[in-house]
């Protein structure tokens, strides 16, 4: 498998000036590959993302923290998730992706290297099987930490899913609106069928992320930002937000990180929302001490 570059080196440097403290809550890190290898079961094999080229692009984009989450091609090893993480001072959490043997010293030992969550992936082209028996078995180990779980999948699963995210005993963080059609509008049953399930769980938050993965029309994303200004309003406590570098499998629509920032203050059109959004909800999730 060729390596792809998914990213580009130097953003535009965004209009919007994130509020001091910011979080993007979700990014990743790709190796580097001869310190720690990809995953014998990637489905994609990127070039090196690395810690530092993450904290440019974070200082770049006028943020202040990072939500590290581990990405497929990775695996179960998340060495390379807590290798950044330690480089980064303090200013980067993670979210880990484990297996459900998993016992105790393993996870405190992830606990103490700023693992905060751990995330279960559905979408077929990224994981050979997402066993929905084990994943909660993993949910009911990690509660007692005080961790949380993310959730990645498409809206053509949202209705068979609902039965196992009401079983998860802690917060779930659903990534990128749990990809809807976005083409379908601000009343399309994709986004009706999410609304329900956040009004009928308010256990369940989302991440108002992927405008470059939803969005057919491209930058500047009107379409986006016509469909998810609302959910921001109608859930502002239960939101996040991230930039997604190093947009892995972005190949053919790799998007410009200023771009993706520039969405922020046109669906969260507020100092006050802005705030729950960048600041408030991540730092309740993911560094509660200093909240
Ligand atoms: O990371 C993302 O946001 C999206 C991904 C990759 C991914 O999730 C993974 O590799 O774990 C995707 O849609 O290809």
């Amino acid at each position: 498998m060729s390596r792809t570059k998914t990213w580009i080196d130097t953003p535009t440097a965004p209009a919007f000036v994130p509020p001091p403290g910011a979080v993007d809550a979700h990014v990743h890190v790709f190796g580097p590959e001869a310190q720690f290898p990809f995953s014998p079961k990637a489905k994609y094999h990127p070039e090196d993302a690395t810690p530092e080229m993450l904290f440019a692009l974070r200082d770049r984009l006028g943020f202040s923290r990072n939500v590290i989450v581990q990405a497929s091609c990775h695996g179960t090893d998340n060495a390379a998730t807590l290798a950044a993480i330690a480089k980064s001072g303090g200013l980067a959490c993670g979210v880990a992706v484990v297996d459900p043997d998993i016992d105790l010293p393993e996870l405190q030992r992830l606990h103490a290297g700023g693992i905060r969550g751990v995330r279960f992936n559905f979408l077929k082209r990224l994981v050979d099987d997402a066993p929905k028996g084990k994943f909660l078995e993993i949910a009911r180990k990690i509660a007692p930490l005080g961790w949380h779980v993310v959730v990645y999948f498409e809206a053509d699963l949202l209705d068979e899913l609902v039965p196992f995210l009401e079983a998860i005993p802690t917060i779930v963080v659903v990534d990128h609106l749990g990809r809807p059609d976005i083409a379908q509008g601000r009343d399309g049953k994709d986004i009706i069928a999410f609304k329900h399930l956040l009004d009928a769980h308010p256990h369940i938050w989302t991440k108002v992320s992927g405008a470059e993965r939803l969005s057919p029309q491209g930058p500047p994303f009107d379409d986006f930002v016509a469909v998810i200004r609302p959910l921001v309003e109608r859930y502002p406590d239960r939101v996040l937000w991230g930039s997604d570098w190093p947009h892995p499998n972005m190949e053919h629509r790799i998007p410009d990180d200023g771009s993706l920032v520039d969405v922020i203050p046109r669906i969260a059109v507020t100092a006050d929302l802005q705030r729950k959004l960048l600041i408030d909800n991540p730092m309740r999730l993911y560094w509660p001490e200093f909240w």
